[in-house]
């Protein structure tokens, strides 16, 4: 592990745990052909943003899951029950340690503020955040290492989400290297009503790139850029290879970029698999200038800034 990658949580505590875990954008996300086991070879550079979702933690007899959230997220999308990624986070544990899980239980209540479904990791936050919060109420003791490996096997987002920052994903996009980024870069984000699901567009992508290669691109200039500081170099540099399926499964997604850009954003691109684009601004007035365009044909325009830091204790008691 190349820094720690959990901020501020203390190893164990016995009432109250709130933990808070970022929302990403992929800033590169060169996508290879299909493997073996069904997941694509990425070579992604994740960007933590501050849109976030919260986790408040409590022990309890039996398991609750509850929710809010802001009001442009579809709760509905969410499951309630044990698809729920922060069940799956919690039977995870009970699987790996069941002495040490056995008769123990929390309450978890989800404050959620990033789209669903939109391409920006929230499910992969919660995981994150609930891996991090139950392994401290539960006195578990995990080490970072292998918390991001239990966050690999939740999804292939998920590690990232507790390094948070700016960082290098490789293999399925589970393998994270941060990467030096001073920035501050500001950013425009324009979620959709209406999600998009992550396993479709990949699969669109098959249909469409038949001979997309082993070894996806390697984002050589993007990381100049980012050393450099550079918004317009770094905006040219944005890439994403699904930014294509997306579009063509959701042609109205090619006009939010246009629109975007069109108001004076230096890049537009889409989040990850999608729906949701985000659009690059020099500073965080020009961002607010964008927003306000946007905001007369798009109902939900939000401004968050990048890189902010991974999964991080709010407080406990
Ligand atoms: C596209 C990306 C880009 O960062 O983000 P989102 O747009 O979902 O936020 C990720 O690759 C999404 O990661 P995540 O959402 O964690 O995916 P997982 O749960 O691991 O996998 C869900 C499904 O996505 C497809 N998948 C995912 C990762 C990968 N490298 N290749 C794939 O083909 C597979 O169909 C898999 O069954
Ligand atoms: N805690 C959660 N928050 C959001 N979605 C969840 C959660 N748990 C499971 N899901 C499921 O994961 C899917 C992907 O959600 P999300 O992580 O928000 O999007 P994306 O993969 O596009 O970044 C949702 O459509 C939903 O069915």
């Amino acid at each position: 592990m190349t820094r720690p990658v959990i901020r501020h949580v203390p190893d164990h505590v016995e009432g109250a745990i709130t933990v808070r875990s970022p929302a990403k954008i992929n800033l590169h996300l060169g996508v290879g052909a299909r493997r073996a086991d069904g997941y694509h070879a990425l070579t992604t550079v994740y960007h933590a943003v501050g849109l976030y979702d919260d986790l408040v933690v409590t022990p309890a007899e039996q398991w609750k899951l509850t929710l809010t959230a802001a009001g442009h997220v579809d709760t509905d999308q969410v499951p309630g029950g044990d698809d729920n990624i922060v069940a799956r986070a919690a039977a995870l544990f009970a699987e790996r340690a069941p002495e040490r899980v056995r008769g123990r239980s929390a309450n978890v209540h989800i404050t959620k503020e990033i789209p669903v479904a939109g391409g920006m990791a929230g499910g992969s936050a919660d995981a994150a955040a609930a891996l991090v919060a139950l392994d401290r109420l539960w006195g578990l003791h995990t080490s970072d290492e292998d918390l991001v490996a239990l966050a690999g096997e939740l999804g292939s987002d998920v590690p990232f989400a507790l390094f948070g920052g700016t960082a290098l994903g490789t293999g399925r996009g589970e393998v994270v290297d941060p990467v030096p980024d001073e920035g501050p870069w500001w950013w425009v984000v324009v979620p959709s009503e209406e999600g998009l699901s992550t396993p479709e567009v990949y699969a669109h992508f098959d249909r469409l790139s038949p001979d997309a290669p082993a070894e996806p691109a390697y984002p050589t200039e993007l990381l100049a850029a980012l050393a450099a500081r550079d918004a317009v170099r770094l905006g040219a540099a944005l890439r994403n290879d699904l930014q294509e399926a997306a579009c063509d499964l959701r042609p109205e997604l090619g006009d939010v970029i246009a629109a975007g850009e069109a108001a004076g954003a230096v890049r537009g691109i889409l989040s990850g698999s999608g729906p949701t684009c985000v659009f690059l601004c020099t500073s965080g007035d020009h961002a607010r200038d964008v927003a306000a365009t946007l905001a007369a044909d798009h109902p939900v325009v939000l401004v968050a800034n990048g890189p902010v830091a991974g999964t991080h204790l709010l407080e406990y008691a």
